[in-house]
């Protein structure tokens, strides 16, 4: 498969060793002010690039027909727009906040856990997400999925905040920390005990594999999807 890699910091530089390693080609590498260039010669694009960047990356696909994968975080203001222009140009695409493997059973292990707990009322809620200094985006896209899982299944919370539990918010702690890939933490804490789930990643390994799986996953398909449906799981 040929794969063009729209942003090449730390994960494009990840995702091209997992997927030489899976016996594809790497055929264009798009960085910061890299503007003519000819997407076309590729099977399968796969964004990692930053915020400003990913809307017009991932449209620019949807307009050569080439199939994107997307893992660039804080740019969800456009995600409905981005969904509508692939449908227009019969396109292919798959988002996800966070592509590891784990991270999806534990999103789908936080949506369980958050209907169950929420005919408890003794147990109040918080989430803390820990990455690297270099991150741009506060709180990470993986937070605001698991927010958004919670309350989806939980009656008593119905928006999230930064560090504010005042009313029915969910508040999210995001902490900055030299070096760290990515630990997300979900508490449930009454005056008895404590409950907490959490994914730690170990390297940017398991989000590079996942998003390379997808795009080998997304290659001849037409229509918006998620890794959901990928892993076949939710
Ligand atoms: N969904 C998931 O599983 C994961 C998502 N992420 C997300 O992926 C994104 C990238 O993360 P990471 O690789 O760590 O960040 P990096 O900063 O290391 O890489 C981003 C790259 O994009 C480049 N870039 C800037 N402008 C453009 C442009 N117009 N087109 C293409 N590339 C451009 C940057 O160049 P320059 O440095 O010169 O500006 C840089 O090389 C982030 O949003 C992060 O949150 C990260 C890990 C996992
Ligand atoms: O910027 C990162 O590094 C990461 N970003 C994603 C996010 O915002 O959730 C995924 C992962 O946590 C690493």
């Amino acid at each position: 498969m040929k794969i063009a890699l729209l942003g090449y910091g730390r994960m494009g530089q990840t995702i091209e060793k997992i997927a030489v390693d899976r016996g594809h080609e790497i055929v264009l590498r798009v960085d910061k002010g890299d503007t003519e260039y000819d997407i076309t010669k590729a099977d399968v694009a796969i964004d990692f690039s930053i915020p400003d960047a990913a809307f017009n990356n991932i449209s620019n696909c949807f307009y050569h027909q080439v199939p994107v994968v997307s893992g660039t975080t804080g740019w969800l203001d456009k995600y409905n727009e981005a969904v509508s222009l692939c449908k227009e140009k019969k396109g292919a695409f798959i988002y996800a906040s966070n592509f590891s493997l784990g991270v999806n059973i534990f999103f789908e292990l936080n949506k369980s856990l958050a209907k169950m707990m929420s005919q408890l009322e003794q147990y109040k809620v918080s989430m803390e997400e820990i990455h690297h200094t270099k991150k741009l985006d506060a709180p990470s896209g993986t937070a605001i999925t698991l927010a958004e899982g919670i309350i989806d299944n939980h009656e008593a919370y119905t928006e999230w905040k930064l560090n504010d539990s005042s009313g029915s918010s969910l508040p999210i702690s995001a902490k900055r920390v030299d070096d760290v890939p990515g630990t997300h933490t979900v508490t449930y804490e009454s005056e008895v005990d404590t409950l907490m789930i959490q994914h730690k990643a170990h390297s940017r390994q398991g989000f590079a594999l996942g998003a390379v799986i997808a795009a080998e996953w997304l290659k001849e398909k037409t229509g918006v999807f998620t890794m959901n449906d990928v892993l076949n799981i939710g």
